[in-house]
């Protein structure tokens, strides 16, 4: 099943958003095969967010995602990085459409709320340096009653 990286952002914690968001994510249909708190470090965000290290934001980013724990989360289901990135809506939260993640909660370029993984290759790649191999629940090795519907099985 395919899995992706979402990021709950500090603005998410500080926001008092982490229900809200996991709810819609999980209404949606996707399952949560991973979830932890963590503190994240300059080391690990220099390699997250290694793209964009010329950017004049790039100490400020990484600043604003070590300002408070953030909660990484491994969302899975058929289509998973796409439905995820549609639903966060567009990175520039002034210019994201109502009904996405950040455009009903964020005025914001930088304090946009979730980090979702834009590709497959690169869900995998940021999964791995979020999560060791046995935090990822398998929900396969669970009674078929545990599975929920989908167009895949
Ligand atoms: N112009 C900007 N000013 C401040 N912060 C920015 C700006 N552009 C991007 N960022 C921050 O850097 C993060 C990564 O930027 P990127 O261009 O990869 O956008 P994204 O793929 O929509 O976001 P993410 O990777 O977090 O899902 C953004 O989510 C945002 O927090």
């Amino acid at each position: 099943m395919e899995k992706t990286l979402v990021i709950l952002k500090p603005s998410c914690l500080q926001r008092g958003l982490v229900g809200e968001v996991t709810k819609r994510f999980e209404q949606k249909g996707l399952r949560l095969a991973g979830m932890k708190m963590c503190q994240l470090t300059d080391d690990v965000l220099s390699e997250h967010y290694a793209h964009l290290a010329e950017r004049p934001f790039f100490q400020l980013l990484k600043d604003a995602m070590m300002a408070t724990p953030v909660i990484v989360c491994c969302f899975e289901g058929v289509g998973a990085v796409d439905v995820v990135r549609q639903m966060a809506g567009t990175t520039n939260g002034r210019k994201a459409l109502p009904g996405t993640i950040r455009g009903d909660f964020s005025m914001s370029s930088q304090e946009n709320i979730v980090h979702t993984s834009d590709s497959l290759e690169n869900a995998a790649i940021e999964l791995k340096r979020f999560f060791k191999d046995e935090e990822i629940f398998d929900y396969k090795s669970v009674s078929n009653a545990f599975i929920y519907a989908s167009d895949e099985v």
